[in-house]
């Protein structure tokens, strides 16, 4: 039995905080009943805010696995990047501990962004992907005022797939428009969904995905762990919540 419960924090450093603990949690618990956990990392302001305070946290890295949900398919080391804004707050601060898996940059080997999905997926072999377990112990998303989630916008291809768990983007609504990432049939495969938003411009999204919309209009309300599904929000976000 999911569920699904918002909580509402004081400012966005708090609530950063208390997502960062409860993943922590989430994942500390997964290490001690089965060795190893899985997370899939956010990008955006409030994402990046959530992983610079879970490099605070008690997590034993060497056992975890990060992965990003999505990627701007940019050179590697353009500062657009989501692996350089992490790498800041909480990769160099677990240096070798974690095994990351980075998504594909454009460049020498990928000048195409669906060749390097695919290369991706093949490369990361997600434990248990051709089954129907799990992949991520927690996956943490930020959200756009629109409710994307990852590089999951409304009425895109990316949004409607039911097969493949990563594809890559192309004429994305927002800059860049090509991008890289993991598809809801992917994220609905974490035990733990865990949204990070703040601000009146989220409220609708807000809503309408703890109102459980149609994902094609409101691809946050698609974002639903298979354990539990969380809103970390400040009070303007959680102010069209019913
Ligand atoms: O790839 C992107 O364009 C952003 O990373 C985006 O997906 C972001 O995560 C959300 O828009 C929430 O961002 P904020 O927390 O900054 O509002």
């Amino acid at each position: 039995m999911s569920v699904t419960r918002h909580l509402v924090h004081e400012d966005a450093q708090s609530l950063a905080e208390a997502a960062a603990l409860a993943a922590a949690g989430h994942l500390n618990e997964r290490v001690a009943a089965a060795g190893r956990a899985t997370l899939s990392l956010t990008g955006g302001s409030v994402g990046v805010k959530t992983a610079a305070a879970l490099a605070g946290t008690e997590v034993d890295w060497s056992r975890v696995t990060i992965f990003l949900g999505d990627e701007r398919f940019v050179p590697a080391g353009h500062p657009d990047r989501n692996d350089g804004q992490l790498a800041e707050v909480l990769f160099d601060a677990v240096g070798d501990r974690a095994t990351i898996h980075r998504w594909p940059a454009r460049g020498d080997e990928f000048d195409d962004v669906d060749a390097a999905a695919e290369a991706f997926l093949t490369e990361v072999d997600l434990p248990g992907a051709g089954g129907d377990e799990p992949l991520f112990d927690v996956t943490l998303l930020g959200m756009g005022p629109e409710g994307h989630i990852d590089s999951l916008f409304p009425h895109t291809p990316a949004i409607a797939e039911t097969d493949r768990l990563a594809v890559g983007v192309r004429d994305c609504p927002k800059p860049p428009p090509e991008r890289l990432t993991f598809t809801l049939p992917a994220v609905r495969r974490s035990r733990h969904v865990i949204v990070v938003a703040t601000g009146e411009g989220k409220a609708e999204a807000v809503a309408k995905g703890l109102g459980g919309a149609d994902p094609a209009d409101w691809p946050v309300a698609g974002a639903v762990g298979t354990e539990s599904t969380t809103f970390h929000l400040d009070g303007p976000a959680a102010s069209l919540v019913s």
